[in-house]
């Protein structure tokens, strides 16, 4: 039986929480609607009675603001017709229904679902929320990336085979069989790699997910979805840490749903995956497992403690219980806001509130900014050697749009260059494309390429952006944890983006930096040169030893881009050359004399909160 404490109550949070503070805040009655769109002849779209007898002219504007919302949206909004300026909230009947009319015709108009979310009885009469959602192409569709993490057997591989294939769990680990990947974690009933499976939901919300015998048909769920939620299934062991940091680094999840397990509780990973969301900025949904096995007095010991570390200054997040329907409604339109943190009590045994959380996730919007006048950025997480096909990889575009036929460059190599490569097919979830746009995942197949040639954190862009590639980098960081004193020459390993390597500290703003405190850094990659942007997030990780931070600063490579074959068979000695030194020593390369020099910190632009947050967590 799902518990009930005293959590925050989507409808009481205007008036007993702080909301003024939070970005996007939470408004009755104004919830996705941008807000300064007055406009000309007295009429406003933001008036409660907007609806009820626009003239032609005001339909036309009507007809327009919405349409501007759902492009902001990235394909949806949500309408809420009886709120707004004009009064307290609430449409008599009649009005009510002219106004319902009114958004209907919009919609068709438009080509948009429209469908009722909820429905309130306010001050003066009826409020009602419709999703109004663009039907897409047949091959188009929205996408969400949701990292799926927490300790290990908390459920989540379950929860997901529940979700993904739509049949309850056993108690014994039924679910999760159909999305094991590699042998030995079918054997041990661990996940250890980064896994994905997508659940999709058509223009009126309903899941499109069909599982014949045990098998999704990719293809056949995205033609038929308009949004397609894409999980991340992240490790929960602690030995496979380094995973579920590149999975949240380097997959570019939306959110992270942290699964708890209502018997077990916050034990093991649960704090250190919180953290780490909080420390890159991602925020967090929470969904308490097995409440069919769980008495209830455990639950309630659960939940409490969950409320306590997230209200915790670390933490600074309002905990919100889910229950039902209007909940979920409430708390998926203010979630991108960062502050406020669902948790869903779920079992996947008996599927009780399975319902509310497909709900949810079928409202979750992108936070990607898809920037689709901007030069393609793709960032490539993963290669395969596929038979007949060659090399392929896959990652997530940034920004700007692929289309067929496109040259990109790809790169950094060992030597810091970049090569033109053409781009000969698209996927998108196994589907051919034509195109991709910033904010999706696709995966490119790449001609006269090995596999080799490519390591995870290479990217591939449009020669606009004239890239660059860095050796070294200054990030300001703070650490989270390191048992004695970090100095100059330290080496770990940065997770920043879809690149993982080990660097060595070759400068400090400081001599020593020990738990807690914060400096400027600079840091140089011992194998290869990437290619980075100021402003991304980086941590930094050693055995016990964790450090968070932003880049501040780059030191790029003069040139970079590749124009003869004789450049490239260099390259390739240089690397053949470097890898045998590093075989026969096994020794870190030296930092170079001029990176030794010390220098001054500039003005810091950490990110206080979010570190103070992941600090609290994981100290
Ligand atoms: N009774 C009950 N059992 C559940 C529920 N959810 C998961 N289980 C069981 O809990 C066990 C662990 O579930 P997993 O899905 O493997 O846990 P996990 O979090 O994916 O674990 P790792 O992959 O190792 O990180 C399995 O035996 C599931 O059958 C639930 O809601 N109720």
């Amino acid at each position: 039986m799902a518990a009930a404490l005293e959590f925050s109550r989507p409808g009481e949070m205007d008036t007993s929480l702080p909301f003024e503070d939070v970005e996007n805040g939470f408004e009755e009655g104004n919830l996705f609607a941008p807000g300064s769109e007055d406009i000309e002849m007295g009429m406003s779209v933001n008036s409660k009675t907007a609806l009820v007898s626009p003239t032609s002219e005001e339909y036309e504007m009507l007809l327009d603001t919405i349409k501007d919302w759902v492009e902001e949206g990235q394909g949806e909004t949500i309408y809420e017709i009886g709120t707004g300026d004009g009064g307290p909230p609430g449409l008599k009947e009649e009005d009510m229904q002219a106004s319902i009319a009114t958004l209907k015709s919009i919609a068709e108009t438009l080509n948009y679902e429209m469908v009722q979310l909820r429905e309130r009885q306010a001050k003066e009469g009826l409020v009602i929320e419709y999703l109004l959602r663009k039907k897409l192409k047949l091959e188009d569709f929205m996408e969400v990336r949701v990292a799926v993490v927490g300790n290990v057997d908390a459920g989540k591989s379950t929860m997901l085979g529940v979700l993904t294939h739509g049949e309850l769990d056993n108690g014994r680990g039924m679910a999760r069989q159909k999305l094991f990947r590699h042998k030995h974690e079918m054997e041990s009933g661990r996940t250890s790699s980064v896994g994905n499976d997508i659940l999709g939901f058509d223009a009126l919300g309903n899941v499109v997910n069909k599982s014949d015998h045990g098998h999704l048909d990719w293809i056949k769920i995205c033609e038929q979805s308009a949004k397609v939620i894409t999980f991340i299934d992240l490790a929960g062991h602690e030995k496979y840490l380094k995973t579920t940091v590149f999975g949240m680094t380097g997959h570019v999840p939306d959110f992270a749903m942290l699964m708890v397990g209502a018997n077990a509780g916050v034990i093991g990973m649960t704090k250190e995956h919180l953290g780490l969301s909080l420390a890159l900025n991602v925020p967090v949904f929470v969904v308490v497992t097995k409440i069919d096995m769980c008495p209830p007095n455990v639950l309630a010991d659960t939940l409490k403690l969950l409320q306590r570390i997230l209200k915790s200054p670390g933490c600074r997040k309002i905990p919100v219980l889910v229950q039902n329907k209007d909940d979920v409604v409430v708390t998926a339109t203010n979630f991108s806001s960062e502050r406020m943190c669902p948790i869903f009590q779920v079992s996947n045994v008996t599927g009780e509130n399975i319902d509310l959380l497909k709900m949810f996730l079928n409202l979750l919007s992108t936070r990607v900014k898809c920037n689709l006048d901007k030069p393609a950025e793709f960032q490539i997480d993963d290669t395969f050697s596929v038979p007949g096909v060659g090399t392929v990889v896959s990652g997530t575009l940034l920004q700007g749009i692929i289309r067929l036929n496109d040259t990109l460059l790809l790169g950094p190599d060992p030597l810091g260059q970049f090569h033109p490569m053409v781009i000969k097919s698209i996927h998108r979830k196994r589907m051919p494309v034509k195109e991709v746009r910033g904010g999706q995942t696709a995966s490119f197949s790449l001609k006269k390429i090995k596999r080799s040639a490519i390591r995870k954190g290479m990217v591939m862009v449009a020669p606009a952006l004239n890239p660059k590639a860095c050796w070294e980098f200054e990030g300001e960081i703070l650490v989270l944890h390191h048992p004695t004193t970090i100095s100059v020459k330290y080496q770990a390993m940065i997770h920043v983006g879809s690149v993982r390597q080990t660097a060595t500290i070759i400068a400090m703003s400081t001599e020593h930096l020990r738990t807690g405190d914060k400096a400027i850094v600079r840091f140089r990659f011992i194998k290869n040169p990437e290619y980075l942007k100021t402003g991304m997030r980086m941590v930094f990780r050693e055995g016990r030893t964790k450090a968070v931070g932003t880049l501040s600063k780059l030191f790029p490579q003069i040139s970079a881009v590749a124009t003869n074959t004789r450049q490239q068979r260099s390259a390739k000695k240089v690397t053949e050359i470097n890898s045998q030194i590093r075989t026969v020593h096994n020794e870190p390369q030296k930092p170079s004399k001029k990176g030794r020099k010390p220098f001054r910190p500039k003005n810091s632009t950490e990110p206080e909160n979010m570190d103070n947050a992941a600090m609290e967590l994981l100290s």
